[in-house]
């Protein structure tokens, strides 16, 4: 039996880091595990620009803890009026690595999402020329589409077409969570890759309403049936590269989740590699998990491997119910629970 793994250092390929006291609090739990992260743009007010991209990376290396070596990539948030003279100032810059699309009230803080793919002709059509990323929060937002049916129904009606149109465009669609985005991506061409969470492999939609409504296990795109989880755990484990770890860590303070309308999101990034190792340890791929965690998403970004590594250990490690930072406090994915690896740095 395996003891001990270590492997390449990996990168988060989609965290939620937040701002202010928030960043203080969570950044830490990142920079100890991933050496890189892709930055989620949604912030009140959003990044908009290059200026914004630029603040908000120099706040988020501010509060990264003393001798933790760590990279935040950032995101441009697309919006209807977005500027493709901007967007490729920034890429060429290199202060973005990708654009992340919203459709207008998706998920947390996207009002100012895009309300129809179409007003950003002009924007997809230089990410396509630069060899710029688009991160895609996959759902389609109308109301009479089940909240369940929304993933599927946005690969048939904007993706497929998107795809199709601009065949040259690299496209992540970020946290999937069906058995149609495994398919659609495994399908398509190398431009197309997709990131997966823990908490996709791991819940189904069961552990929503498990014995009452359970807050921490709500997010967006929300869980599906075990169907759904057991194609994306498939894809997840398969060792193709168009699949790679991206956690969507999402925090919100306890008492916004606990709450009559609570936000979704899962606090996933204090235990994701330990979360992610047992997937791959209960497959029996132990050997594909460096793949997944530290190579497929920096060959499809077109940036260089880490170097350095790190190592998790066989020991049971006790997730706290509760994770207290100031007058934060936050309940992590897997609260009260017994991981079987510990990461050791
Ligand atoms: N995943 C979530 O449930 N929430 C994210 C937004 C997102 O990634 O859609 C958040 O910012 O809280
Ligand atoms: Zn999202
Ligand atoms: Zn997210």
């Amino acid at each position: 039996m395996t003891t001990q793994i270590t492997i390449r250092r990996p990168d988060d390929w989609h965290v939620h880091l937040r701002d202010g006291e928030m960043l203080k609090a969570v950044v830490g739990h990142t920079a100890r595990q991933f050496a890189r992260a892709i930055v989620m743009p949604n912030l009140t007010p959003p990044v908009v620009n290059v200026a914004a991209g630029l603040a908000y990376r120099d706040r988020i290396v501010s509060a990264v803890p003393a001798g933790m070596d760590f990279t935040p990539l950032m995101v441009f948030y697309l919006t209807d009026d977005a500027d493709p003279a901007e967007i490729a100032r920034g890429y060429e810059e290199g202060v973005f690595a990708a654009c992340k699309l919203y459709p207008a009230h998706a998920t947390t803080n996207s009002a100012h999402g895009v309300t129809d793919i179409r007003k950003l002709t002009g924007v997809l059509e230089t990410m396509q020329r630069i060899g710029m990323p688009l991160l895609i929060h996959g759902e389609v937002t109308h109301r009479e589409v089940d909240i369940f049916d929304r993933e599927a129904v946005f690969i048939e009606q904007i993706l497929a077409p998107l795809v199709r149109d601009y065949p040259a465009l690299k496209i992540v669609l970020e946290h999937i969570t069906t058995a149609e985005a495994a398919d659609f991506v495994a399908e398509s061409g190398p431009q197309i890759g997709a990131t997966i969470t823990p908490q996709h492999l791991i819940i189904n939609r069961n552990a929503i309403f498990d014995g009452g409504i359970r807050p921490h296990a709500y997010c967006l795109p929300v869980a599906k049936r075990e169907r759904h989880r057991l194609a994306v755990r498939k894809a997840a484990v398969s060792g193709s590269p168009k699949f790679f770890l991206g956690t969507d860590s999402a925090p919100h303070e306890i008492g916004r989740k606990e709450s009559a309308c609570g936000c979704a999101g899962i606090f996933n990034a204090p235990y994701a590699l330990e979360s992610y190792l047992q997937v791959f340890e209960e497959e029996g791929v132990l050997d594909r998990f460096e793949g997944f965690a530290s190579e497929h998403g920096p060959r499809f970004y077109g940036l260089p491997l880490n170097e350095g590594t790190v190592t998790l250990q066989r020991e049971e490690v006790s997730v706290p119910e509760k994770i207290v930072d100031g007058d934060i406090t936050l309940v992590p994915f897997h609260a009260g629970e017994t991981l079987r690896w510990r990461f050791i740095g």
